[in-house]
């Protein structure tokens, strides 16, 4: 597949990578395709119950092996936030795509995110790691794999789509 012409969304927890992904899918014409599904889908258990049974290193085993299985064109691809952990998944998904780190400010992840507990984030250090801590340990790594990076604080749902899209034309 030469141009198979994938959009990857990467970002923190609640940056809005599903919401914005369909949204952005339907602007561009694409199919959408949301990788959390998936890794639902393939081991037929919630993600939490993923964490939950495997811990979150056992978690980002399994992310990595869906990610690093998608054969998918001319879609846009909404990675969990954690996707960035697995250096093969990324490396695959740079490779049948362009990797777009929606940013969210450290104040929009506490407004966003809610309990973290509840929302099942992957907490690798532990469950006792602040919010601080893991939007300061994840930005680096989502600047590290962005191709182009679109800065979505305060903008709709709808207006971050679409400067994705301007962004990504
Ligand atoms: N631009 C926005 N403005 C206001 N609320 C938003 C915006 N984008 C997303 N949200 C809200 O934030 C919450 C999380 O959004 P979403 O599930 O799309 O995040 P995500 O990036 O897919 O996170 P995850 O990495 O956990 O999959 C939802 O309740 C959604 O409605
Ligand atoms: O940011 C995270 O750690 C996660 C985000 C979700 O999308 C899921 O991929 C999973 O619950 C982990
Ligand atoms: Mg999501």
């Amino acid at each position: 597949m030469s141009n198979p012409g994938n959009i990857v969304l990467i970002g923190m927890p609640g940056a809005g990578k599903s919401t914005l992904g369909i949204v952005l899918a339907k602007i561009l014409n694409k199919s959408f395709v949301d990788a959390d599904l998936l890794i639902q889908s393939q081991s037929d258990k919630t993600l939490q119950k993923i964490i939950d049974a495997m811990g979150p290193e056992g978690f980002i085993e399994v992310e990595n092996a869906v990610l690093s299985g998608i054969e998918a064109e001319n879609s846009v691809i909404s990675t969990g936030g954690s996707a960035v952990y697995s250096d093969e998944a990324m490396r695959h998904l740079a490779g049948i795509g362009t990797v777009v780190y929606l940013r969210i400010s450290y104040e929009s992840l506490v407004s966003r995110l809610g309990d973290l507990q509840e929302r099942g984030v992957v907490l690798k250090s532990g469950v006792g790691m602040s919010l601080r801590e893991l939007y300061d340990e994840r930005r680096p790594l989502y600047e590290q794999y962005a191709q182009i990076t679109v800065d979505v604080d305060n903008l709709s749902i709808t207006e971050a789509a679409r400067k994705v899209a301007a962004a990504t034309s």
